[in-house]
C-alpha cells in the first residue's frame, strides 16, 4: 500500500478533537505539540501537523492526499479541494455581527466596512447577494475591530456566542455559512486505498460515538414489543436464556435517548438492562 499523506491541525480548536478521532481510529498520535511530522508505518500513513487555514491549500495542490480542516476554511481558501466526509466536531456558524440595532440584514452593509479573517468566504457571499462593502482582512480577534473604529460590522465564527456578548455585539441577518470539521481531498482526485481505509475507520468511530449497546432479558411472549423498541441495525440478536420462557436481546441503540429506551424496556418487563459504550464499529 502506498503511504497516505494526511494533514492534521497543529493549532486551534480542531487540534485536540482531530487528534482524538485519529487515535480512536487506530492511527499514531503525536507525542508532544511541537512534533510536526509523525510516521505511522503500521497504517501506511504520514501525518503532517499544519495550520488549519493552510491545510486546504496543501491538499488542493496535491502535495498531501487528505486533511482535516473546517468547512468554512475550505471555502475561504478557494483551493481545489473537496469534502470527503463530515467529522461531527468544530460545529459553528459564520455570521455577521455589529452593535445592537445598527444593522438588520446584509443589505444594510452597502458602503460599510466589514472586518473578518475569512475574506474569501465573505467576499463570495457579498458578491452573491450583490452588496458592495469594504472587506477589512484581519488575522483574528476581529470582534474588537468595531470598538477600535476599524470596521462597522464583523463576519466571524460563532459557536456559543460568548465572545460576541463579551464585547457587546449582536448577530444580525441570516447565517453566511454552517461549518464543522471535515475530511478533505483534492477536487476530483481518486480515493486511494489508504484514504478509503481512513474513511471506513473514521465512520466507525463516529457511529461508535453515536450508539450504545443495549443488552437485556425478557419473557419470550413480549419479544415483538421489545424488538419495536430496540430494532438494532440488521435486527437484534435474540438468544435463548437458560430459563424456560425467557430470551436475551442485544441491539445497538442511538446514544441520544437510550435512557428513555431503557425506561420503556423496564415497563414491558425487561430485566438486567445494560447499556455499554462501543469503541469502534463497522456497519
Ligand atoms: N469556538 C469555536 N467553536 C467551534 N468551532 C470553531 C470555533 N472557533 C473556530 N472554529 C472552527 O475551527 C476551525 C479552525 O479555526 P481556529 O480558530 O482553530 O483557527 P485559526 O483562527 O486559524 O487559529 P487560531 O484561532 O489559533 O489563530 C474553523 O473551521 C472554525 O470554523
Ligand atoms: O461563539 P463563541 O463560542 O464565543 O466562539 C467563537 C469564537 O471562537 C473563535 O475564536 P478563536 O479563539 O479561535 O480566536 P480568533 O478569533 O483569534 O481565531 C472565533 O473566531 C470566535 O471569536
Ligand atoms: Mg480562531
Amino acid at each position: 500500500m502506498t503511504m497516505l499523506r494526511l494533514a492534521v491541525p497543529n493549532k486551534g480548536v480542531l487540534t485536540e478533537a482531530a487528534q482524538t478521532i485519529l487515535k480512536e481510529a487506530g492511527y499514531r498520535a503525536r507525542k508532544d505539540s511541537k512534533e510536526l511530522v509523525v510516521v505511522d508505518p503500521e497504517n501506511a500513513c504520514e501525518l503532517f501537523f499544519l495550520r488549519p487555514r493552510d491545510i486546504a491549500v496543501y491538499v488542493g495542490e496535491g502535495t498531501l492526499d487528505a486533511g482535516i480542516t473546517g468547512l468554512d476554511m475550505l471555502f475561504d481558501s478557494g483551493a481545489p479541494a473537496e469534502e470527503v466526509m463530515p467529522l461531527g466536531f468544530g460545529v459553528s456558524t459564520f455570521r455577521f455581527a455589529a452593535k445592537a440595532g445598527v444593522f438588520s440584514s446584509v443589505r444594510d452593509l452597502d458602503g460599510m466596512r466589514v472586518a473578518t479573517s475569512y475574506a474569501g468566504l465573505l467576499g463570495k457571499h457579498l458578491a452573491e447577494v450583490g452588496v458592495e462593502a469594504r472587506v477589512i482582512k484581519l488575522d483574528g480577534a476581529v470582534e474588537t475591530a468595531i470598538r477600535l473604529g476599524v470596521a462597522d460590522a464583523v463576519a466571524d465564527v460563532v459557536e456559543t456566542g460568548t465572545t460576541l456578548r463579551n464585547v457587546g455585539l449582536d448577530v444580525f441577518g441570516d447565517p453566511i455559512a454552517h461549518s464543522q470539521a471535515v475530511l478533505i481531498k483534492r477536487a476530483g482526485a481518486e480515493e486511494t486505498s489508504g484514504l478509503r481505509q481512513l474513511v471506513r475507520r473514521l465512520q466507525g468511530v463516529i457511529v461508535a460515538r453515536d450508539y450504545v449497546m443495549i443488552d437485556y432479558d425478557i419473557r419470550a411472549e413480549r419479544i415483538d414489543e421489545a424488538i419495536a423498541l430496540t430494532p438494532g441495525m440488521e435486527g437484534p440478536t435474540v438468544s435463548p436464556l437458560h430459563r424456560e420462557g425467557w430470551v436475551a436481546v442485544r441491539a445497538m441503540v442511538p446514544r441520544k435517548g437510550h435512557q428513555q429506551v431503557m425506561d420503556q424496556l423496564g415497563e414491558i418487563g425487561a430485566k438486567a438492562v445494560l447499556a455499554t459504550a462501543i469503541f469502534a464499529c463497522r456497519l
